[in-house]
């Protein structure tokens, strides 16, 4: 079967769209784009297919009900813009479906929730139930919640990563433009890319920023379609239809195959940046990045920044790259005490709650490994 089939037949799918596909420029909802995007949602729903359908545009259709006219650049004002909008966003969206007969669960989700292993099963159960009970899941970043550090930022690699989570057949990634081009397709001579299949197809693309209202751009597109796995299709929402029924719209981006890391490791990988650095002699990066071992307190030459039990930290070499990312098990102030210890010394001194792991191999991924493991 071809990728295009496979996205026609798939059972399982996701579908993305970005915020200018649903926002006026004005920063209200496009009502009339919405509804046509239900109309073709809900004929692939009538066909039989289960779809997430992974929505941006919450801070874009806040923006006008707040009297601004474009995205401000503070957190605490695009969260209280997504705010607003997503509630209104959400509404038209369950008046929009009810108009199929169809009813909607609104899943906000923050990449610190995926990560945790409790929260990671929570929400792919919730899913699978809504699923189940011929519910469409719309998904979108808890915004409001969510800061700097822990925030995902764009809709592209959590729409990948949603497609992980339930096993998606197929992801269609829908935008203001078209299909990925050869440079910024607003400057004449930029060529579509009908197809991707590895590193050499996006030798000399110019990935340029986002437009009008989205985030990322075509950097975070491509990532997602590295990190999905499954065919990915990037196209514009007026070709959405036609993607679905797998027409050679857009660009198709092949999937690589291969060992896959699991969804937590991906989000580790992918949707966090570290809290906070732990220095690691040359033994320990063997053992971690090599040997696939736990980080013990022996191995660790320093710490640095403020982070908490839990926290998402990276861990470097001597000369300073990340070799790896974890979530750690002590907080920043417990380290330097632990640093250069054997396990058995620290149990024996300082008790057997310090004989633990400074991040156990089960919260690691080694991001030489993520990178080759998703192209
Ligand atoms: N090589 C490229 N091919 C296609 N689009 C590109 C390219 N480089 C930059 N862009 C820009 O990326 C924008 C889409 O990204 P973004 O604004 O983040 O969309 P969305 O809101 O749909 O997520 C387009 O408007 C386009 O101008
Ligand atoms: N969570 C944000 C979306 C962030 C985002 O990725 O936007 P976009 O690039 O338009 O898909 C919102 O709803 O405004």
């Amino acid at each position: 079967m071809s990728e295009r089939e496979t996205i026609a037949k798939a059972r399982r799918i996701v579908v993305k769209a970005g915020s200018s596909s649903l926002t006026t420029p004005a920063g209200t909802i496009d009502a009339d784009r919405i509804d046509a995007l239900v109309d073709v949602l809900a004929a692939r729903l009538d066909e039989g297919t289960e779809v997430v359908f992974v929505s941006s545009g919450a801070i874009a259709a806040g923006l006008g009900p707040l009297g601004l006219t474009r995205r401000p650049p503070d957190l605490a004002t695009q969260q209280a813009a997504a705010s607003v909008g997503q509630g209104l966003l959400f509404a038209r969206y369950t008046s929009s479906f009810a108009r199929h007969g169809r009813t909607v669960g609104q899943v906000l989700l923050t990449a610190d929730d995926m990560m945790r292993r409790s929260h990671h099963r929570n929400a792919q159960r919730t899913l699978a139930q809504l699923l189940a009970l011929g519910v469409l899941p719309i998904v979108n970043e808890n915004d409001t919640v969510a800061t700097d550090e822990i925030r995902f930022g764009d809709n592209d690699r959590l729409a990948a990563l949603v497609a992980h989570l339930i096993r998606a057949d197929a992801l269609v990634l829908l935008s203001d433009v078209d299909a990925l081009y050869t440079g910024d397709p607003r400057r004449p001579g930029a060529r579509r890319v009908a197809d991707v299949r590895g590193p050499s197809d996006l030798a000399g693309i110019e990935l340029g920023g986002s437009g009008r209202v989205g985030t990322g751009g075509m950097v975070t597109k491509v990532e997602a379609a590295r990190i999905a796995g499954i065919p990915v299709v990037l196209t514009n929402a007026a070709s959405a239809a036609r993607a679905l029924a797998g027409a050679p719209v857009g660009t198709l981006f092949h999937p690589a195959g291969g060992r896959r890391l699991s969804t937590r490791h991906l989000w580790l990988a992918h949707a966090t940046t570290g809290a906070g650095r732990i220095l690691l002699d040359a033994g320990a990066v063997e053992a971690v990045a090599r040997r696939g071992k736990s980080l013990l307190p022996a191995g660790v030459t320093g710490v640095e920044g403020d982070f908490a039990a839990g926290d998402p930290v990276d861990l470097c070499g001597a000369d300073g790259a990340v070799v790896a990312r974890g979530l750690v098990n002590y907080d920043a102030s417990e380290i330097p005490d632990l640093m250069g210890r054997s396990t058995r010394w620290l149990a024996r001194e300082l008790g057997p709650e310090y004989e633990r792991e400074i991040i156990h191999r089960d919260d690691l991924v080694v991001l030489a490994e993520a990178e080759k493991d998703v192209r």
